[in-house]
């Protein structure tokens, strides 16, 4: 039986009169691809602010690996194995990719600032080396070698997020939570965004939850998905059964019998970095 990575009991959000999220359930299986959908506002990234516990719900409960976690800051959480790359890039822009990428691995780090004035005395070269091993691996993953000393901020936005998710990647997350990984992308940088994210899936191992706003994608790509609307969750299924399903239809299109892909879809037009 394959074990139950994540289970979201009973959340509910609240900001002063918002209703962000209302009693929301699901659970996620180790090796999942999961996608989250709903229209702007559904609550999809408080969701996952609450899995990463960058919100703490008003009600409900949240565990990962049979753990409740719901009282665990970001940082444990993080130290347990849940990761994240955020809906605007969050990279240091004055720092080379490869820098970047080391930042992803300080929950991993036994040797601190204090220890490493033992540099050469103690393990912590033995450490950093293995590191770097580690992150090299990653930017092979992530076709990142002739980009590794550029500084951040010089890169084009679709190789910004790509490093962001190899920065995400370094913590050697067991469960990956992606905002929007393909947001502002044009289409060449979704295709390989959506290999990448499978290829680490399937390769890696992770178990993935993403919010993502390209409908193509998220139906080629997930094992399962859930959309939320107005804080609630209206459907959850395989990719097929919820695109078929009359109240998902309605709540992205207000009514019950167009599609939901647009054959037409054209890219979106590039965002401005933070
Ligand atoms: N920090 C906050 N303070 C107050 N209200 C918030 C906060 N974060 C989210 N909300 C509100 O909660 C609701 C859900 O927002 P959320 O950002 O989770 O939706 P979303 O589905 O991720 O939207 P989008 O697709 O536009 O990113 C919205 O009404 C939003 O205004």
């Amino acid at each position: 039986m394959v074990a139950t990575s994540l289970e979201v009991r009973g959340v509910s959000l609240r900001f002063g009169g918002v209703r962000a999220l209302t009693d929301v359930s699901f659970s996620i299986k180790d090796g999942e691809l999961f996608s989250i959908i709903g229209p702007n506002g559904a609550g999809k990234t408080s969701i996952v602010n609450c899995i990463s516990g960058r919100y703490k719900p008003t009600e409900g409960q949240l565990l990962y690996q049979d753990r409740d976690i719901t009282g665990l800051t970001p940082n444990a959480r993080a130290s347990l194995g849940i990761g994240r790359t955020f809906q605007n890039l969050a990279l240091f822009h004055h720092m080379s990719v490869l820098d970047n990428i080391m930042v992803g691995r300080h929950h991993l780090l036994k040797n601190n600032f204090i220890t490493g004035s033992l540099y050469w005395l103690t393990g912590a070269r033995k450490e950093e080396l293995a590191h770097r091993r580690k992150v090299e691996e990653i930017i092979d993953f992530l076709d990142l070698q002739s980009v590794r000393k550029a500084q951040a901020g010089t890169l084009p936005y679709g190789l910004r997020k790509r490093v962001e998710l190899a920065r995400a990647m370094a913590l050697e997350p067991r469960l990956i939570l992606l905002d929007e990984p393909m947001a502002g992308m044009n289409f060449e940088e979704k295709e390989d965004m959506a290999r990448y994210i499978v290829d680490l899936n399937e390769e890696f191992g992770m178990t993935v939850v993403m919010i993502e706003h390209d409908m193509g994608v998220v139906m080629d790509i997930s094992h399962r998905v859930m959309v939320l609307d107005f804080g609630r969750k209206i459907a959850e299924g395989d990719p097929a059964a919820v695109l078929a399903d009359p109240h998902v239809k309605r709540a992205y299109l207000g009514e019950e019998d167009e599609v939901l892909v647009d054959p037409d879809d054209k890219p979106a037009a590039p965002e401005c970095a933070a």
